[in-house]
């Protein structure tokens, strides 16, 4: 937009407000490498008062300090409602995939207290832009505490998450926010579905519909008690292969997307308790893998409320539908959220989403992820249904 100035973000090699629309700019990387002996060795300065630390997620101590960091100063709903509480075990998952960098989990610590006041992350990723597999960052987390706000420090903290994943040979970056920044690739849309109506009611995330009563409400979000496709169950290790061919098949529709190999479907869409669930239709004749979804599990905190302090979310993952058609699978893995005593399931309107959400009974949510790639331009913004990735 034109009267926003980003005076960070105008530095950095990413699609520029003032070019939208500039289509001779070729598609692709924006800057070349630098060769590793120029890329600046030393981290950037921090103000005085604070130092870098490089965090070992596999540290109790430090996950925990991780933990609180987040849980009291990370994402917040637009009315400051909820706030984001990722578990533990889900920031050891999140942070952890295969390859991973420890040099790439960086946080910032107040001298003197050594209290931990930032962080910001990066994974690997090989992710498919078009014909192209691109290792990437995926940066997520970044977090600076609520006391130390518009001082700056999220533009040092994301130089620096460069210049490690620099020193590493990758270019490239891809992250999403609930903000509007040079440029997004694609604008994503959020739905809910209610399966706890009447808890969303009681805590402010839902209103009562005009002329609905609560039992009425209830009734409308109602689900079977029991899954309904013949052969779908939890995913186990012995699928990861079948799982493996499905979801690198399904994703190869979408401009961009995962490439993901056995060891990322083992890491990223295994069942792990209180982080991710994901099952799968196995033909009961032929024995095949036909249809698979998954969902992970984001809790919110819920700010100022005398009955509840918790919002239990489950979040759409990946989802892939051969067989079984796409709204019986969805349907499915709402009855099991549902068994489990979620409250919510939330879901992107990307890759086919929007074919289930309306049907499905979801509801718009109050705000937009936009996603971003950095140091590698797209020609035109692309409709969310072309995207085929889902960050945490
Ligand atoms: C080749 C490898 C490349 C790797 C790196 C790739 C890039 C990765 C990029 C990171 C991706 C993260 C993805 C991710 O984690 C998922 S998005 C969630 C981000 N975290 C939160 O929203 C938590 C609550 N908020 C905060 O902690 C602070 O408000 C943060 C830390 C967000 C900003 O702290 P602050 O105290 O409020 O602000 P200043 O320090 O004074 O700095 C202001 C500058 O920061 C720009 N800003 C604000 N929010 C941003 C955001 N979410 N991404 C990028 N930039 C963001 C803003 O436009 C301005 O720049 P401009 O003046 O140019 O406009
Ligand atoms: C993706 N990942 C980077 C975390 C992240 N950062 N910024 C965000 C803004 C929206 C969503 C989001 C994505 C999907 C969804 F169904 C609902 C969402 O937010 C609801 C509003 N909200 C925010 C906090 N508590 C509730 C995630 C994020």
């Amino acid at each position: 937009s034109l009267e926003k100035r980003h005076k960070f973000w105008e530095t950095q090699p990413v699609g520029q407000f003032k070019e939208i629309g500039n289509t001779s700019l070729p598609e692709g990387p924006i800057e070349a490498p630098t060769p590793l002996s120029e890329v600046k060795q030393e981290p950037y300065n921090l103000p005085n008062l604070y130092e870098w630390v490089t965090c070992d997620i596999n540290s109790e101590e430090v996950c925990d300090e991780i933990y609180n960091l987040l849980a009291n100063n990370y994402v917040e709903d637009d009315e400051n409602m909820f706030r984001f509480n990722y578990s533990k075990e889900f920031l050891r998952w999140a942070l952890q995939p295969p390859g991973y960098f420890k040099s790439w989990h960086i946080g910032v610590r107040v001298k003197s207290s050594k209290k931990m006041v930032a962080f910001i992350s990066g994974i690997p990723a090989r992710i498919r832009v078009r014909d192209e597999v691109v290792n990437m960052a995926e940066i997520n987390f970044l977090c600076v505490h609520k006391k130390l706000r518009t001082k700056r420090l999220a533009p040092v903290m994301i130089k620096e998450v460069t210049r490690r994943v620099h020193l590493e040979n990758i270019w490239q970056a891809t992250y999403t926010a609930g903000v509007v920044l040079p440029t997004p690739i694609a604008t994503c849309q959020y739905w809910h579905r209610s399966l706890n109506p009447k808890k969303l009611i009681d805590v402010g995330f839902s209103r009562l519909g005009a002329r609905m009563t609560m039992s009425r409400t209830i009734k409308l979000y109602k689900l079977p008690e029991s899954t309904v496709t013949q052969g779908f169950r939890k995913m186990k290790i012995l699928d990861v292969p079948a799982v493996t061919r499905l979801i690198r098949n399904y994703l190869s529709q979408f401009v961009v997307a995962p490439d993901f190999d056995e060891h990322d479907v083992e890491h990223w869409l295994l069942p792990k308790e209180n982080v991710v669930d994901s099952y799968l239709v196995e033909s009961p004749e032929t024995h095949e893998v036909t249809d698979f979804c998954s969902f992970y599990t984001l809790p919110s905190s819920i700010l100022g409320n005398q009955n509840y302090s918790t919002l239990k979310a489950a979040y759409s993952f990946y989802n892939v539908s051969t067989k079984t058609p796409l709204l019986q699978l969805m349907n499915d893995a709402l009855i099991v959220a549902k068994q489990r005593d979620y409250d919510v399931f939330n879901a992107l309107d990307v890759m086919h989403n929007e074919t289930f959400l309306k049907e499905l009974k979801f509801g718009p949510g109050d705000g937009k992820l936009h996603y971003y790639l950095y140091n590698y331009r797209i020609r035109h913004a692309l409709n969310p249904s072309e995207l085929g990735l889902v960050l945490l």
